[in-house]
């Protein structure tokens, strides 16, 4: 049957906070491939870029991704770089993605304060954050059925937009209750 909903975008989007939200709302289960590629590895995204370098890391999520999207059909979250790999982008396809955006300057705030992901852990994190956001947001919006812009919205008025952009039936019917 596959995922209700896919979350993808960049760092600091809020695909695991609103994924976990939008799923308590539609009341569905939540899973996030970024826990699962840790509980596969045994251990922490930063240990798994250390000691085994980010190909590594892109083999394990390419797997996960495919294992996630094969046996979930609640809400599926995914980490930032899924979309780097073309098999990922293929998998995607006729799928209910969503793009959650967010600009440069937000995007460096949620973020700024985590050790959690290596990738913007170097000296200047906002000018890899531009980087990263300047490569993939064609990527993104190759995939995304629609696109949320997250930076303005908390994440409860997030979940409202992605259930009225993909859901437009049930948003009806939520707002009538
Ligand atoms: N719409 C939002 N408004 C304000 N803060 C947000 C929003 N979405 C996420 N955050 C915050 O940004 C940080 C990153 O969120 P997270 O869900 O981990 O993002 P992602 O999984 O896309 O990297 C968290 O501290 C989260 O609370
Ligand atoms: O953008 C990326 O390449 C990454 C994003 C992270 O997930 P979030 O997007 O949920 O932070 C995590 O998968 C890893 O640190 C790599
Ligand atoms: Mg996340």
């Amino acid at each position: 049957m596959g995922p209700c909903a896919v979350l993808m975008g960049p760092p600091g989007a809020g695909k695991t906070v609103v994924g976990r939200l939008l799923a308590d709302r539609l009341d569905v289960s939540f899973r996030d491939t970024d826990a699962d590629i840790e509980r596969i590895a045994g251990k922490a995204i930063p240990e798994i870029f250390t000691a085994d370098g980010e190909s590594a890391f892109r083999a394990l999520e390419e797997k996960a991704v495919a294992t996630a999207l094969a046996e979930h059909d609640g809400v599926l979250s995914l980490g930032g770089g899924a979309v780097l790999s073309e098999s990922t982008r293929g998998r995607l396809v006729d799928q209910p993605v969503v793009f959650l955006s967010v600009g440069l300057t937000e995007g460096a705030r949620r973020t700024g304060l985590s050790t959690a992901r290596p990738l913007l852990a170097g000296v200047n994190p906002r000018a890899t954050f531009k980087a990263l956001l300047q490569a993939r947001l064609p990527l993104y919006r190759e995939v995304a059925t629609c696109e949320v812009a997250t930076d303005e919205i908390d994440p409860s008025g997030v979940v409202d937009r992605v259930i009225a952009d993909l859901h437009p039936a049930r948003a009806v019917r939520s707002s009538d209750e």
